[in-house]
């Protein structure tokens, strides 16, 4: 065998940016996985991928259903691809090599979510805590719902739970390091609601460091806003799973309010808002106020004054099944935009994504990362069963939403996955996008790259996603929620991971949300609260220099 070409990341401390990427036909990546030999062949073990699939992308069998698969990580991409869609991709995924052999190359590996190291996931809080008696300013004061083992006005154990991208001991781990995260230069402070960022003006920062001046080359071109896990329900105020963040179930919806007076007042309005998902709490759903809670929330969203995007999260499907969401307000497919004459661009009924543009050249595409889940889906269905399937087999645990002891730790039942048929048309667009120089911003609930993460908070097959984009040169930025904490890292090849602070975790003193300046060289978060600021060059050609 003769691998050719190939950059080596997987089994060492990531390093830099690979360059010199020369014909070559795969792409693929270390983590614990296999390498590609041009024969077809794995080598190394644990990979999901399945090669050989006429015009598809990062082929794969759902994770450890093949009998040489352990469900063990890495994934390798893509033999198999058509020539259009070699032709209009990257110049790192050219078919043949100058030899006339194809040959194999290995990405930047993935950092992996798994960790050697017992997870702070484990610890379980042995006690109730009472009730709570919190005054809160929130909508209404009627006495609470019962939390049971989440609900408490005593504080928590201040230990920490932030958890660290952890690394694997045996090859796979590699830690790049954060490569971006470019935080904004301190500036004077002025508010921005009035104006965007401009060209040539030192801007400022209404509650934190600003992202400083923006060069006279870059043109401001058009906004939109985020926010994450507003998690709404009429309920005193709580804590999570771990009994370390306080939940501001009421205040929440206060927040949003805020957020949407500020969108609403922007001297240059955004063209839209993103909803990152988790827009009511599971609670609800036990004290059977579900309908009533979202119907709350969304004539609250009524009052923004431009189009709201809703990603679907673990907790709306804890309040309502799949069937229910798509037929309800949450579902804003009816905001997409079509591409004429590319059919393999519109999406499947199967799930819940779809690509808008709301500027032109600038391509927004919301995925459903609980594609693949056990949530909302009818447990008589062979769906369940075959979801059921891959995530009992990768977590053990008779508990499911435990990722103790797990070498894949986001394999628990409130993470989710994508399916192939959706990587396979995300592939579709993504190469519409090359195709057309457009840019690209992905939304997704669950976060894809450990590194923006923790270890848990992913989506259970987040390589196979981080395989499709890393394979275009077009994606900027992946915007996602679930962690509460946030995070942010630019991976290696230049895709900025955005995971934005949960509204439900953020103190009533404080915001949680953003407004993201788009420019022809860069997009520009300006973080409320305890979101922060965070320049995002666009630097991806670099990437797939070959
Ligand atoms: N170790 C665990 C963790 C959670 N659960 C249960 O799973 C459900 C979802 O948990 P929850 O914390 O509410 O999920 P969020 O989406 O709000 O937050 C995601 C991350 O936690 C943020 O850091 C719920 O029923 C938990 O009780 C569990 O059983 N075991």
């Amino acid at each position: 065998m003769r691998v050719c070409d190939r950059v080596r990341l997987s089994r060492g401390p990531f390093q830099a940016r690979p360059s010199g990427f020369r014909d070559c036909d795969q792409v693929g990546w270390g983590g614990r996985g296999p390498a590609w030999r041009r024969d077809g062949q794995r080598e190394g073990s644990g990979c999901a991928l399945t090669p050989g699939l006429e015009g598809r992308v990062g082929s794969l069998r759902p994770f450890g259903s093949g009998p040489d698969d352990p469900g063990g990580g890495g994934v390798a991409v893509q033999r198999g691809r058509s020539p259009r869609q070699l032709r209009a991709s990257s110049e790192v995924r050219r078919a043949s090599s100058r030899s006339g052999q194809s040959c194999l190359i290995q990405a930047p590996a993935v950092p992996s979510a798994g960790a050697q190291t017992p997870s702070p996931w484990g610890r379980r809080r042995q006690s109730r805590l009472p009730g709570s008696r919190i005054a809160d300013p929130g909508i209404r004061k009627k006495p609470a719902m019962d939390l049971g083992d989440r609900a408490s006005s005593s504080p928590p154990p201040n230990f920490r739970r932030r958890l660290h991208f952890l690394r694997k001991s045996q090859g796979a781990a590699l830690s790049a390091p954060l490569v971006g995260g470019e935080v904004a230069e301190p500036v004077a402070r002025e508010d921005l609601a009035a104006d965007p960022p401009r060209e040539s003006r030192v801007e400022v920062m209404d509650d934190k460091p600003g992202p400083g001046p923006v060069s006279e080359t870059s043109e401001f071109l058009f906004s939109f806003g985020v926010i994450a896990d507003i998690q709404y329900a009429d309920l005193e105020d709580g804590y999570n799973f771990q009994g370390n963040r306080r939940r501001y179930y009421r205040h929440s919806l206060l927040h949003l309010q805020g957020a949407i007076e500020h969108w609403n007042t922007e001297g240059s309005p955004p063209r839209c808002v993103l909803q990152l998902g988790d827009i009511i709490d599971g609670y609800n759903a036990q004290y059977k106020a579900s309908e009533k809670s979202l119907e709350l929330v969304m004539n609250t969203f009524q009052m923004l004054k431009v189009p709201v995007h809703h990603t679907w999260g673990n907790h709306e499907f804890y309040n309502f099944s799949r069937n229910y969401l798509t037929n309800s307000k949450l579902n804003t497919k009816f905001l997409e935009d079509q591409i004429v004459h590319h059919p393999e661009t519109v999406p499947s009924e199967n799930y819940y994504a779809y690509h808008f543009v709301p500027f032109p050249q600038f391509r927004f595409i919301l995925l459903d990362a609980y594609d693949l889940s056990v949530l909302g889906v009818d447990q008589s269905s062979a769906k369940y069963q075959q979801c059921l399937k891959i995530l009992k087999g990768h977590n053990p645990n008779s508990e499911l939403n435990s990722p103790q002891g797990l070498s894949e730790p986001q394999f628990v039942q409130f993470n989710g996955g994508f399916s192939q048929e959706q990587l396979n048309w995300l592939n579709e667009v993504l190469t519409f996008s090359d195709t057309n120089q457009e840019k690209v911003v992905i939304v997704s609930h669950l976060p894809i790259y450990p590194e923006a993460s923790d270890s848990v908070c992913l989506a259970w097959n987040y390589r196979d996603a981080l395989a499709v984009i890393w394979s275009h040169r077009c994606v900027v930025c992946f915007f996602a929620g679930h962690t509460h904490d946030g995070g942010y890292s630019e991976d290696p090849f230049g895709v900025h991971h955005v995971n934005l602070e949960g509204v439900i975790e953020t103190a009533p003193d404080s915001q949680a949300f953003g407004t993201v300046y788009v420019y022809s060289d860069k997009m520009m978060l300006k973080g409320r609260g305890r979101v922060p600021d965070r320049i995002m060059n666009y630097k991806r050609e670099n990437a797939f220099r070959c």
